[in-house]
């Protein structure tokens, strides 16, 4: 019988997209620090897989791992002006929390929610707004070094090395998804970067299935639809994880809605 994924983070928008897309196709144990509600969990998910706790909670972490193959690391604060206390204890302590408490449970892998944030810096005025447009050849590909745009993409681009740590130290598979910007049945209105970097629902459950079933050791990809405005690289995705995108925010006009024109 296959073994469960624990998935922290389970009740925000990328676990629900997660949960909404691939909820059928593994067994899960899900994780947040806030109840889920009933809508929010997959049938055949009961009670005895769902835990209420947080990510700097070893016990619980502990707990929630026995016998899991793998976690998807999603729990944090996303915000971009999050407070530095904030992300330190959320998003760097809970992350290394998970990657201990998974060592310790002897889980393979782990796939962890970076962000677009980890590199935002890379957007120079020299480079913007004409990186986010179509004609622009300019990609980032994940072997760059971060250059965060805030202190929680430097929280983020620290989740990447501690998963980069825990994958040299104790061989555990880990893949770090610098996750775009994620909306749900249209790209987001009126912000060419946010279109650059849309990841749509069904893009997002699709890849992080493949972080679930290919063979790697630490990878760093973008998590973006296939949009012809991209500035980030999708083909080590493609490559390593099998990664096969169906949306491009170019299927869509600026302001949002669906082109009849293609
Ligand atoms: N939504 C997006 O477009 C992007 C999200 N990400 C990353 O993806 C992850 C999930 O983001 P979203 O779903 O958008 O955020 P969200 O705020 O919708 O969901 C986060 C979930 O984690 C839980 N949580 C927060 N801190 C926790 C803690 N200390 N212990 C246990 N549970 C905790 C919250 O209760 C919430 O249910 C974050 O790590 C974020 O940095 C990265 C790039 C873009
Ligand atoms: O990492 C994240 O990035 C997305 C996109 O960034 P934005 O600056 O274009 O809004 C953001 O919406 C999300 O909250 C954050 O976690």
């Amino acid at each position: 019988m296959a073994q469960p994924v624990l998935l922290t983070g389970a009740g925000g928008r990328v676990g629900q997209a997660i949960l909404r897309g691939i909820g059928d196709d593994h067994d899960w144990r899900l994780l947040d620090r806030e109840p889920l509600a009933a809508d929010r969990i997959p049938d055949g998910v009961d009670a005895d897989d769902l835990y209420v706790a947080d990510v700097t909670d070893m016990d619980a972490l502990r707990e929630a791992m026995a016998g899991v193959e793998a976690v998807v690391h999603l729990a944090g604060d996303p915000r971009t002006d999050a407070s530095w206390e904030s992300v330190l204890r959320n998003n760097i302590d809970g992350t290394r929390a998970v990657f201990e408490a998974a060592v310790d449970a002897g889980v393979d892998r782990v796939a962890y929610a970076s962000s677009n944030h980890a590199v935002g810096h890379y957007e120079t005025d020299e480079r913007t707004p004409g990186l986010y447009r179509t004609d622009d050849d300019y990609r980032l590909d994940g072997t760059e070094f971060p250059r965060p745009s805030n202190l929680y993409g430097v929280s983020k681009a620290t989740g990447e090395l501690l998963g980069r740590y825990y994958h040299d130290e104790y061989g555990i598979d880990v893949v770090c998804v610098r996750i775009g910007n994620l909306t749900r049945s249209h790209p987001p209105r009126e912000y060419e970067r946010g279109q650059a970097m849309w990841l749509s629902h069904r893009d997002c459950a699709h890849l992080f299935d493949r972080c679930l079933r290919a063979d790697y050791g630490f990878e760093i990809v973008y998590g973006i639809s296939d949009n012809d405005r991209k500035y980030y690289s999708i083909e080590r995705a493609r490559e390593v994880l099998g990664y096969e995108p169906r949306d491009n925010s170019a299927e869509y006009t600026f302001e949002g809605d669906p082109r009849d024109d293609v």
